[in-house]
């Protein structure tokens, strides 16, 4: 496993308030990587930073083979890099079908080039049955995305971003209102998804971190207070004092 993104010492301050303190994390590729932490410890201003949409006061966040930095590239530059984020909200396209969904994401290559390659033809459909599959919609390719059960809608924006082919997807608590059985086949959905690419995944649900069954990285106050198995983590006694033993 090489490393992917590396973020590397880095601060920002919201109004003379540290939101991110001398934050350090690498994320390698592949890589399935849970990220938890109280309220406030920081975790949405990570994957904001990642993303392009905070710029950090110091600190480095390269990226790739190349190291290359993100820091002075925009939102839609980083996206272009391959890393897509996946907001706590489904926004799905409910008036279109799920085909029609994953088409639109098809044709909306995040690369210079695919826009070339890409043919509009057997090859976009068969990727968009891969994708199906992957997600588990398979039997709803023509029902209208507003039809679908929240999980559902969950599933297919994680689908929509797949068909772009991302090197890192940073999701942000998908099991919020999920049923038991959507949080099973998430966690499954999101292991595949690792398999070959980095996945970062922001989640307060305990169990479903465990079933992600992978390393975690326990924020506060901006910075990385403990990392490891969910098991070495949960037993680190300044992760019981400052979060698990708030619950
Ligand atoms: N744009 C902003 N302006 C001012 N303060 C901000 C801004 N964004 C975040 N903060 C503050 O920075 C801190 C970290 O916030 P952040 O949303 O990253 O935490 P979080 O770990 O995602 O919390 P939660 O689990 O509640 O989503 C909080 O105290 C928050 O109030």
């Amino acid at each position: 496993m090489s490393t992917l993104l590396e973020v590397d010492g880095v601060s920002v301050s919201f109004d003379g308030f540290r939101a991110i303190n001398n934050l350090s994390i690498q994320i390698g590729e592949p890589e399935l990587r849970a990220v938890i932490g109280p309220n406030g410890a920081g975790k949405t201003t990570f994957m904001d930073i990642i993303t392009g949409k905070t710029k950090p006061d110091s600190g480095r966040v390269t990226w790739g083979d190349r190291n290359i930095s993100l820091l002075g590239m925009s939102e839609s530059e980083i996206a272009m890099e391959g890393i897509g984020r996946k907001f706590q909200k489904p926004t799905v396209f409910e008036d279109q079908t799920v085909r029609e969904n994953l088409a639109m994401a098809l044709r909306n290559p995040r690369g210079p080039f695919a826009v070339l390659f890409y043919k509009k033809t057997l090859e976009g459909a068969a990727r968009i049955e891969e994708i199906a599959e992957e997600i588990g919609l398979s039997d709803s390719l023509t029902r209208k995305s507003g039809e679908l059960s929240h999980g559902q809608k969950q599933w297919l924006e994680i689908g929509m971003l797949l068909a772009q082919d991302p090197r890192l997807l940073l999701v942000d608590e998908p099991a919020a209102g999920m049923t038991t059985a959507e949080r099973e086949l998430t966690t499954d959905l999101l292991k595949r998804a690792a398999k070959t690419r980095a996945v970062v995944v922001v989640e307060h649900d305990m169990e479903f971190v465990r079933r992600l069954d992978c390393k975690v990285t326990v924020l506060h106050e901006g910075s990385v207070l403990a990392e490891g198995s969910l098991d070495h983590v949960t037993a680190d006694k300044t992760v019981i004092d400052v979060y698990l033993g708030r619950a």
